[in-house]
């Protein structure tokens, strides 16, 4: 068997699409989605995600603004930036980009967020939203899996996922809507003794732990789905997931790339997260 590719890409450009139409209607009623997005510091890829997220924006009509930091800014001045655009009208949605400096705690900054302007959906109360099956905004990278399964017409009720990684922004997250899809969910991490042996029992893997080539063929159950949302470079230097790409797709069902798989799907759903932000506003 040959898996099907899932194109994170093309799915990606069609919400996208999409989402060019609902803020072309909005503006004929006079509102316009804003984002605002800060990144402190000079990591070379948070520069270009957050780039990527500027760019993404003003093609679809969202108001797009950058604060850009060095990397000595102050916990304290950037508490009071995101405190501005807490109270700033034309702005829907506020990201902080991860990772920060070491001497600015992530935690104090993501709590400073309004939860109704954090389309990141790292705030407390909307992961506590999440937990309860209760609407509020889902982690991009996670809410994106759910979405391209969505388009690919691939159900979660009743199905066996399995995660591997437990973070915050990922696995957590991931298990917790595939639950409120009604899938049975397993969450497997660095301590899960005899992995492949869960793994085989999955009729979707999602793995997201940072390691390249970490899902081998032996891993997967065949026709199972499988899900990529590992970043890493292999030997050469070349981007590569946590799947070993070659050798599962002869087993999988469905197998998304790395790159062109999950990454996408990634500024598709803040795009998403910043327009319903702005559709909330607009209803009160
Ligand atoms: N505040 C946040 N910080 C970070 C997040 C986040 O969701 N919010 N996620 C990651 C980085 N990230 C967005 O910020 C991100 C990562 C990857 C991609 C992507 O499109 N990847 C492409 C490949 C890109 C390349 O060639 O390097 C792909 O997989 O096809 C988009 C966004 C950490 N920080």
């Amino acid at each position: 068997m040959t898996a099907a590719i899932i194109d994170g890409k093309a799915i990606a450009k069609d919400i996208r699409a999409e989402l060019k139409e609902e803020i072309e209607a909005l503006k004929q009623t006079g509102m316009t989605p804003g984002l605002a997005v800060v990144i402190v510091g000079d990591d070379q890829a948070s520069h270009t995600y957050v780039n990527s997220k500027e760019r993404s924006s003003k093609e679809i009509g969202i108001h797009s603004e950058v604060h850009r930091y060095p990397a000595d800014y102050t916990e304290e001045k950037l508490l009071q930036k995101v405190e501005e655009l807490n109270n700033d009208d034309r702005i829907h949605g506020i990201l902080v980009q991860l990772p920060l400096p070491k001497h600015i705690s992530e935690d104090k900054v993501i709590d400073a967020i309004a939860p109704e302007k954090d389309v990141d959906g790292f705030h407390p109360v909307n992961v506590g939203k999440m937990v309860i099956g209760k609407d509020s905004f889902y982690s991009c990278t996670p809410y994106g899996i759910i979405k391209m399964l969505e388009k690919e017409n691939i159900s979660l009720e009743g199905k066996h996922v399995v995660v591997i990684g437990r973070s915050n922004i990922v696995g957590k997250p991931a298990a917790l809507l595939s639950l409120m899809h009604n899938a049975t969910v397993t969450i497997c991490h660095s301590r899960t003794k005899d992995l492949p042996a869960i793994t085989r029992q999955a009729d979707v893997v999602i793995s997201a732990v940072g390691i390249a080539n970490y899902v081998t063929a032996d891993h997967i159950k065949p026709g199972a789905v499988v899900i990529d949302v590992g970043m890493n470079r292999n030997d050469a230097g070349k981007l590569c997931g946590d799947v070993d790409f070659n050798n599962v797709k002869e087993v999988a069902g469905a197998i998304t790339p790395v790159p062109g798989g999950v990454g996408p799907m990634t500024i598709t759903m803040l795009l998403f997260n910043t327009v319903k932000a702005a559709k909330a506003k607009s209803a009160k």
